[in-house]
């Protein structure tokens, strides 16, 4: 006997969190879960604002209509909207047994650019000491001299960096500039560096700094290729699709060499905590990018390990069906 629920919630978030030059007050989203006699399975729905390409209006009604269809017996054909794939896809998997329990709680440290801050996080990470710093917000200049302070001060720091396809050619030159060659080989990777693919490569080439495809795996155009400079990728099942299309995207760049990293869409605790099992299964040698939980205000269903947030029941969430 099938049964299925699809559940609307909202968390308050942080202030100051900024998305695409626009505040972040609250994170909306849906989780579907899917009951086939005693085997059960939930899935996180949570289109990301400024990223997705569908509006949570548009996911509620595919996720709704996904699951009436598939409490009926049919629901074969997932509704080819990214999030609302990825979720159906993962609520599938734990009815399934197929999606592994064991998880990656590792994080990349989100980090600000404060040198105090950052140290002690840094000091309670075990094993590689990674974080990860958004630039292209401020000058560049000030992003290339606060890098440049961070990794000379923490010899052992490999920094992730993040700007968006905020930089001109010029601007990225300029944020070089401030990075000693010798610190450059410990910039993991930096993601989207300039607004074209183009000048992002031309940017690698000339500065010896590694860059990382994010939002590039969204475009229409995108192929999974071997490029000089071109480290990583970094892949949000949210803004992907179903598991196994994020399962043939980590294979696809693995078999050239390149980095895959899960990367959180600043999903729920319960969204994550499936991010953190998919990043152990499928990229078990990389750290994911999944410190986002500290940007919200509550955890809802599944806790986050450590987390001194409160949870949320599945009770105080609003059924749809
Ligand atoms: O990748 C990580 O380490 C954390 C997630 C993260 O950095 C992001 C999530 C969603 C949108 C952006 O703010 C940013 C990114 O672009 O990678
Ligand atoms: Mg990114």
């Amino acid at each position: 006997m099938r049964c299925a629920q699809v559940y609307r919630w909202q968390i308050t978030m942080d202030a100051g969190v900024v998305l695409r030059d626009r505040r972040l007050k609250t994170r909306d989203g849906l989780f579907i879960h899917l009951r086939d006699d005693v085997r059960e399975g939930w899935g996180e729905i949570s289109p990301l604002p400024g990223f997705s390409v569908e509006s949570l209006e548009e996911a509620t009604a595919a996720a709704c209509g996904w699951a009436r269809e598939w409490r009926a017996g049919y629901g074969d054909l997932l509704p080819g909207l990214p999030s609302v794939d990825f979720g159906i896809s993962c609520a599938l998997a734990e009815l399934r047994g197929s999606l592994p329990q064991a998880a990656d709680y590792r994080a990349a440290i989100l980090c600000t650019g404060d040198p105090d801050e950052l140290f002690a996080a840094l000091a309670a990470m075990l094993g590689e000491k990674v974080a990860k710093m958004k630039v292209g917000l401020y000058e560049a200049v000030r992003d290339g001299m606060v890098a440049n302070l961070l990794l000379e001060a923490m010899p052992d720091l490999r920094l992730r960096l993040d700007a968006n396809r905020a930089w001109t050619p010029l601007k990225a030159q300029q944020f070089a500039k401030y990075v000693n060659p010798d610190y450059r080989d410990r910039i993991a990777f930096l993601e989207e560096p300039c607004k074209t693919r183009d000048d992002s490569r031309a940017f690698a080439r000339e500065t010896g700094i590694a860059i990382a495809w994010d939002e590039s795996l969204r475009d229409a155009d995108f192929t999974f290729e071997r490029e000089e400079g071109v480290r990583a990728v970094v892949i949000k099942p949210t803004l992907t699709g179903s598991l196994e299309k994020v399962q043939a995207q980590v294979t696809a760049a693995t078999q050239l060499g390149m980095t895959a990293v899960i990367s959180s869409s600043i999903e729920s605790s319960l969204g994550l905590t499936q991010l953190a099992r998919i990043a152990a299964w499928l990229t078990p040698e990389t750290i994911p990018g999944l410190d986002t939980l500290s940007l919200m205000q509550a955890q809802l269903v599944r806790r986050w390990p450590d987390s001194p947030l409160p949870c949320h029941s599945v009770e105080t969430l609003e059924a749809l069906l």
